[in-house]
């Protein structure tokens, strides 16, 4: 998958500027960056909800009955229905069968939760629900917005050890996140994104060893301008 020379503007906020970069199969790629550099939007882009004001997103084999997965920073479910129910009803959707639903379900570790009403579920039980949402039907590309975000330790490892798992079987699959230890563990690319532009991208290790620098918070702090305490707000002159 391509993005080439895409910008993205929320009416006149200039938001993403002049985004190029590939997406291989089979690798996770971490998004990284302070908040409001562009994070969701990109993903939003990449996961085509988006239309880039110029420039182009390219995917390839796309002959998979569910192009792309997606995991929105604010999963959301319709009131009124089980856990079990809403999953089955996102694999009616995309042609997945039954099946698929329960077995997601339980690659989140939430079967116990399987006849709970979606109302009804904790904030990192909603997440993990919209986890399971976004990878049935196998798609070959999965956008994960912030999937670790309000999660237990254990079941942000969890999380990363899934993300790993569908990259193994080919998957692109796409985050972002906020802990940089787990993407420095777990990410095989990490784009950091800063004020709307790409400052690097490339495997943990080789950026680390780039600038010479133990962890990818010494990377990430030597590459991005923003002072701390601060969030630079686009369209907003000071
Ligand atoms: N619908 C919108 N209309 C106008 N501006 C928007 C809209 N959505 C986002 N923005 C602006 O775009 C910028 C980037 O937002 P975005 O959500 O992509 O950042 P992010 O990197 O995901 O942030 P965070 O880490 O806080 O989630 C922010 O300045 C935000 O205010």
């Amino acid at each position: 998958m391509e993005i080439t020379s895409a910008d993205y503007n929320y009416g006149s906020v200039e938001v993403l500027d002049d985004i190029t970069t590939t997406f291989g199969e089979g690798t996770i790629t971490a998004l990284i960056g302070p908040n409001g550099s562009g994070k969701t939007t990109l993903l939003r882009v990449l996961a085509g909800l988006l239309e880039p004001t110029n420039g182009a997103v390219r995917y390839r084999g796309t002959d998979a009955t569910r192009r792309i997965g997606y995991l929105p920073q604010q999963p959301a479910f319709r009131p009124g229905f089980t856990v079990l129910e809403t999953l089955q009803f996102y694999s009616s959707l995309v042609g997945a069968g039954e099946a698929d639903a329960r077995k997601r379900l339980e690659q989140v570790g939430l079967e116990d939760a399987a006849e709970r009403p979606v109302e009804a579920l904790s904030g990192g039980m909603t997440r993990l629900v919209g986890i399971a949402q976004a990878t049935i039907g196998d798609p070959p590309v999965i956008v994960l917005d912030e999937p670790a975000s309000g999660l237990d330790p254990g079941m942000s490892k969890h999380v990363f050890e899934i993300a790993t798992d569908l990259a193994s079987a080919g998957t692109a699959v796409l985050l972002s996140s906020h802990d940089l230890e787990l993407v420095d563990r777990t990410a095989d690319e990490v784009l950091i994104l800063d004020d709307g532009r790409v400052v690097r991208h490339g495997p943990p290790g080789s950026i680390r060893a780039e600038l010479g620098v133990e962890s990818l918070r010494a990377v990430y702090e030597n590459s991005v301008a923003a002072e701390e305490g601060t969030v630079r707000v686009q369209g907003v002159s000071s």
